[in-house]
């Protein structure tokens, strides 16, 4: 796998993670449900990608298989044009590749309620062997960066639901992921945390060259996207420039 992990910087606006020709069946009961049919996408350095459409159109199953967190049922998943993923893939044996690549941001914050803020973010960077005196300077350097530094020591109950999420998002970007996948980051956030969050996204794939793709049902956000996803009953129905690449465009 070692070369799997050469720097981003030989790997500008390249292919990160490519899904290729995947399909999703989940069963259940008798019944089998086609969460995802023949869909191929890939996830640049650099670009921001929204994925929109209706409630259950398969934008989640996506984003899961994209992220390696589950296999597809057909197709495969590529990192930097090297197959990483298919149906027989453990997903168990690519813990570390994930953990360091990629990172994930839930519509619901998940935190571990009996650590604190900073704790939360810190165990990030220590599960990937960081010392635990530079995984609290990097831990606290990033909730500075989302306004939380007066609430580092605070513990998720006593946090609200923005907070929250803001220290899910601190955490997912802990270990400098290159590809950064958020389902509904928005969705328990006002309109004024909503746009600094999808600034921040902006931000991360214009200067750090994260690939970053964001399931959105918020028309908002379209201005802020490179290119925009639609999705309808497990299928890509139709990719549009979003606001970002037609601004640059006109230049
Ligand atoms: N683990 C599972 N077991 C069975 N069916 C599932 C499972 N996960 C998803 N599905 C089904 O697959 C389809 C696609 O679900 P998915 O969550 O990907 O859609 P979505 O577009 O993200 O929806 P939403 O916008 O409501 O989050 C749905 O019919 C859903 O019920």
């Amino acid at each position: 796998m070692s070369d799997l992990s050469i720097s981003r910087q030989f790997w500008p606006s390249q292919v990160v993670m490519e899904v290729r020709d995947a399909s999703k069946t989940y069963l259940s009961g008798a019944n089998a449900v086609h969460a995802l049919t023949d869909m191929t996408l890939a996830l640049r350095a650099g670009e921001l990608t929204g994925i929109v459409g209706p409630s259950g159109s398969g934008k989640t199953t996506f984003l899961m298989i994209a992220g390696l967190l589950e296999p597809p049922s057909t197709g495969s998943v590529h990192f930097r044009d090297q197959p990483i993923a298919h149906a027989h893939t453990h997903l168990n044996s690519l813990r570390d590749f994930r953990r360091t690549h990629v990172g994930f941001i839930f519509q619901k914050a998940n935190l571990i309620p009996f650590l604190t803020a900073i704790e939360n973010v810190q165990i990030a960077l220590e599960i990937n062997d960081i010392r635990p005196k530079a995984a609290r300077a990097r831990a606290r350097e990033l909730l500075a960066q989302f306004g939380l530094d007066h609430r580092e020591d605070n513990y998720p109950s006593q946090l609200s639901g923005g907070e929250q999420q803001r220290v899910s998002i601190a955490r997912a970007l802990a270990n400098d992921p290159v590809l950064l996948l958020a389902d509904e980051p928005t969705a328990a956030l006002d309109g004024g945390r909503g746009r600094q969050v999808m600034e921040v996204f902006r931000t991360l794939a214009d200067e750090r060259r994260v690939a970053v793709c964001v399931v959105t049902h918020d028309p908002r956000w379209s201005d802020i996207f490179d290119r925009i996803v639609e999705m309808s009953d497990g299928r890509m129905v139709s990719t549009r420039p979003g606001g970002a690449l037609k601004a640059r465009l006109e230049l």
